[in-house]
């Protein structure tokens, strides 16, 4: 495994980190020597667009973690001011038929193992996280969020329809009725009303503080026996789990029936031109 030490990208405070795996490019996981805890950054500019190659980089470096006996996994974005747009609209967009299934495969993946995650999980949420973005940040066990961004399943908004297991994962954090009519609205959630509906659990004014934060979560977990802790989140988390695992394949099949529907086409496609539209302003 390569050892490098890279004092000169993490905070001042941080003795030193071994950089586990940068090959993948998408991601990055460091872990902490001193605490054992392991960061994993997304690095797809511009806006960490959740496509196939970043879904894999992320399924394997938070394979490495498990692996690796880190003592925590925290999620975070090197973009200044988004932590994810959620998924790469242009996967799902005229698609093509062999690597959309791919890429809707991968995103069941990687939430199989971020949510059934066996390590203490945290977001430290530096920027904007619509919709997928959301979703990644939701299925940790704790999240931190910086100020003046907006969080939610917006989907919605874009006339498409979260499925069951993105439902299950703000059930795990939001009260039913919260998480409900916060679906059907496809609500965005600024930090303050993110914090205040318990979407998120801290508000941090940087990402160094949030970063601290969720290592501050995670290490509430150092003297409590690792089997035990992990067995009872399984237990909490088994059933959505298990559900999806169950119904992978329908999961699948009802997700590429959707998407290629012409009027969700239509859709899309102006959303698409509106994002890009706004960002030529
Ligand atoms: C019955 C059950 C059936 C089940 C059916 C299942 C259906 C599917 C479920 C799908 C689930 C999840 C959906 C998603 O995750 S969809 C993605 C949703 N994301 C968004 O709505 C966010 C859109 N983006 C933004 O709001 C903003 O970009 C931002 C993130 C706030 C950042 O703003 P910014 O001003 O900093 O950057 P901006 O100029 O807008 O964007 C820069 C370029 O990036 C492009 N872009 C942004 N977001 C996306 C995206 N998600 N996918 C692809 N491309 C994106 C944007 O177009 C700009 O591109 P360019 O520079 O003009 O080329």
């Amino acid at each position: 495994m390569m050892r490098t030490k890279l004092l000169s990208l993490v905070p001042r405070a941080t003795v030193a980190c071994r950089h586990m795996s940068s090959a993948t490019k998408l991601t990055t996981v460091e872990v902490n020597d001193k605490t054992g805890i392991a960061t994993l950054t997304m690095n797809r500019p511009p806006v960490n667009g959740l496509n196939l190659e970043l879904l894999r980089d992320l399924q394997q470096s938070i394979e490495e973690i498990e692996g690796n006996k880190s003592c925590g996994l925290i999620l975070t974005s090197s973009n200044p001011t988004i932590f994810s747009a959620g998924l790469d609209i242009l996967e799902m967009y005229k698609p093509d038929k062999e690597r959309i299934r791919a890429f809707w495969t991968q995103l069941q993946d990687v939430w199989l193992a971020l949510y059934g995650s066996s390590v203490p999980t945290a977001a430290a949420i530096n920027g904007h996280s619509p919709a997928g973005g959301c979703l990644l940040a939701a299925s940790c066990e704790y999240r931190v969020m910086l100020p003046k961004f907006t969080i939610g399943l917006n989907e919605t908004q874009l006339g498409i329809v979260a499925p069951q297991w993105f439902m299950s994962t703000y059930l795990s954090i939001l009260p039913r009725r919260e998480a409900e009519r916060s679906l059907n609205q496809g609500r965005m959630f600024t930090t303050e009303e993110a914090l205040r509906v318990g979407l998120v659990d801290e508000i941090a004014s940087s990402k160094e503080e949030a970063l601290a934060k969720c290592a501050d979560f995670i290490a509430t977990f150092a003297k409590v026996n690792p089997l035990a802790r992990s067995l009872t989140k399984q237990q909490f988390r088994s059933a959505d789990l298990q559900q999806l695992e169950n119904e992978r394949v329908q999961d699948l099949e009802k997700f590429l029936f959707f998407i290629n529907q012409p009027a969700v086409q239509k859709g899309l496609g102006i959303y698409l031109e509106s994002l890009k539209k706004k960002s030529k302003n």
